[in-house]
């Protein structure tokens, strides 16, 4: 009898299969009719080009650079943008200022969504003869806010003699979903506008209603709030006849993080709030993913009519994330998550990763807020410095929570942190002492000399050797999705997604905490039995930069 021999595919097949591994090895009939059925629903796939597992809406696929203009791939500076030169200085300054990234003014340049974005408003914003809708959509950390920002601060300063007479008004309004936001663009926009003879204001839980009446008799430029403060707390209290007569003036606004604002829990109050801008010129919505409701929302309701911006990079995580999957069910965890959690602040904690800081902090993502407590409790009955936030703790104790994690953490150089030695640079100029670099002032030793004749003291030790100092301190934040949009967390290197997030919009949200605007970040996500094999498939997904829709 002859021997059937097994084609060469399948013994390679088998071969694959067997590697290292104890498994039964499937017959030859079936893995022929496996490797067929994948070839057809390959062939299915391509045909229909329907996404696999996530639907984004139209905008989640688009990189639609045919719509592009060419000339934007030329603006590689703010100069080359038509921005008021005041407006430019300012922006410079404060990014400067509030950039995680140390750089020198020279080089401080657009990132690709603002280029596009400045562009594309600033040529249809004086068109008055139609609501002008924009739509700006990228990636997290992207620096979307000062893409919105820029537009309105020129709008605002270019038509300001002719406004100037409007004493008793408000002339814009960027509507946020949460209060922490609200206080991060109004400390942004403080900044920023002090040089421009604009009147901010924020409207959130710690300001009053007759504050704000008094902020607006003497001109409101720009108001920060949520919009259930406009839509039902500026009509509740009886205080004023007709409380529309304050929004009559207002011909910009912004929706910031927009998928919020119009899902279905937000949607109705936003619509409602923004109907009472009769005089509304300019609408800008701005957000980093475009989910399928979103999407139909704004193609019913502007027809035609709204101008979206985005860069191919929408719904990819950012391309410095290092992200890592550590599966629960396996030795020595045995589904026990806390174990897993311990284990990666261990890690976190040793790693040498961000050498020079005083403490590391880490921020941990549940999807319920019973986890948050659950969390707080077990770490901190360990010893680990943790703070848990969940929507019933008052606004107050949000912010004061949250606090250490926006601003950088401190660094140590050569023994001193740069805190005293930033106090030691603005001390020495204010007495006219240069320093021979400021580098020379953050070397050296504890040792302390005295300038003469001035009471200002400078290391000894100026030319001692730099030595990298590592802390093994790391502080926890547990939150739940709350906190996992728009937060700008400058000090947040590592992110820790304890429960699998429900959506990939939520996942790409999470995730954009940390690895912002091209800085380095980890995501270190735990997966168990009833982890869908999509979030086991995201390492691969960021490893070939693919959109996770
Ligand atoms: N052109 C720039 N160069 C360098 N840094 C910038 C620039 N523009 C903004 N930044 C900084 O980048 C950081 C992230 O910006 P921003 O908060 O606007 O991101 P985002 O796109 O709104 O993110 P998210 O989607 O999470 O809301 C901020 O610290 C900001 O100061």
């Amino acid at each position: 009898m002859l021997h059937q021999r097994t084609p060469r595919i399948i013994q390679f097949a088998r071969y694959i299969q067997t590697r290292g591994k104890k498994t039964v090895l499937p017959s030859a009939k079936e893995l022929k009719q496996s490797i067929s059925a994948k070839k057809i629903n390959k062939k299915k796939n391509i045909e229909n080009k329907e996404p696999s597992s996530f639907h984004y809406g139209k905008y989640g696929r688009l990189c639609d650079s045919s719509n592009k203009p060419k000339v934007l791939d030329k603006i590689t500076s703010f100069r080359e943008l038509k921005i008021l030169p005041e407006i430019r200085n300012s922006i410079i300054e404060m990014i400067q200022k509030d950039s995680i990234v140390d750089l020198p003014h020279s080089e401080i340049n657009p990132s690709p969504i603002q280029v596009e974005a400045i562009f594309q408003i600033m040529k249809k914003i004086d068109n008055l003869n139609q609501l002008n809708v924009f739509t700006i959509a990228a990636e997290t950390g992207s620096g979307k806010t000062m893409a919105y920002l820029i537009p309105l601060l020129n709008y605002l300063r270019a038509n300001m003699l002719e406004n100037e007479k409007n004493k008793s008004a408000i002339r814009s309004v960027i509507l946020l979903p949460t209060h922490e936001l609200v206080n991060q663009v109004y400390q942004t926009l403080t900044t920023l506008s002090s040089d421009l003879g604009l009147n901010v204001s924020k409207w959130d839980a710690t300001v009053s209603y007759n504050q704000l009446i008094e902020n607006i008799k003497t001109r409101i430029d720009i108001l920060v709030t949520i919009p259930s403060k406009i839509n039902d707390t500026l009509y509740s209290i009886q205080k004023i006849n007709r409380p529309e007569h304050l929004l009559n003036k207002v011909e910009f606004a912004v929706i910031d993080e927009a998928d919020t604002l119009m899902d279905k829990s937000f949607k109705e109050t936003t619509i409602k709030t923004l109907k009472k801008f009769p005089n509304l010129r300019n609408l800008i919505f701005c957000s980093a993913t475009i989910p399928t409701e979103f999407q139909k929302t704004l193609s019913s309701m502007f027809i035609g009519n709204n101008t979206i911006i985005t860069t191919p990079k929408l719904h990819k995580l950012p391309s410095k994330l290092k992200f890592h999957v550590v599966d629960a069910t396996l030795n020595p965890f045995k589904g026990n998550k806390i174990k897993v959690l311990q284990q990666i602040l261990y890690a976190i904690s040793k790693d040498g990763s961000e050498p020079n800081v005083t403490e590391k902090r880490c921020i941990v993502f549940v999807n319920d807020k019973d986890s948050v407590k659950y969390l707080v409790d077990t770490l901190s009955s360990l010893d680990y410095k943790i703070v848990g936030l969940t929507g019933q703790d008052t606004v107050e104790e949000r912010f004061k929570k949250i606090q250490p994690f926006l601003s950088p953490s401190v660094i140590v150089t050569g023994g001193i942190l740069e805190s005293s030695v930033d106090r030691l640079k603005v001390k020495s100029r204010e007495h006219g002492f240069k320093p021979e670099s400021e580098e020379a002032l953050k070397v050296g030793g504890n040792e302390l000399v005295k300038i003469p004749n001035s009471n200002i003291e400078i290391p000894k030790q100026l030319n001692a050797k730099k030595r990298p100092v590592i802390t093994d301190k790391i502080s926890i934040l547990v939150c739940t999705d709350l906190m996992a949009r728009g937060m700008n967390f400058k000090g947040v290197r590592n992110v820790i997604l304890y429960d699998v997030p429900n959506s990939a919009i939520d996942l790409v949200h999470r995730c954009g905490r940390t690895a912002r605007m091209r800085q380095g970040g980890r995501v270190f996500m735990i997966t168990d039995k009833s982890t869908k094999s999509w979030a086991k498939a995201i390492p691969k997904i960021i490893k070939k930069n693919m959109s996770i829709s």
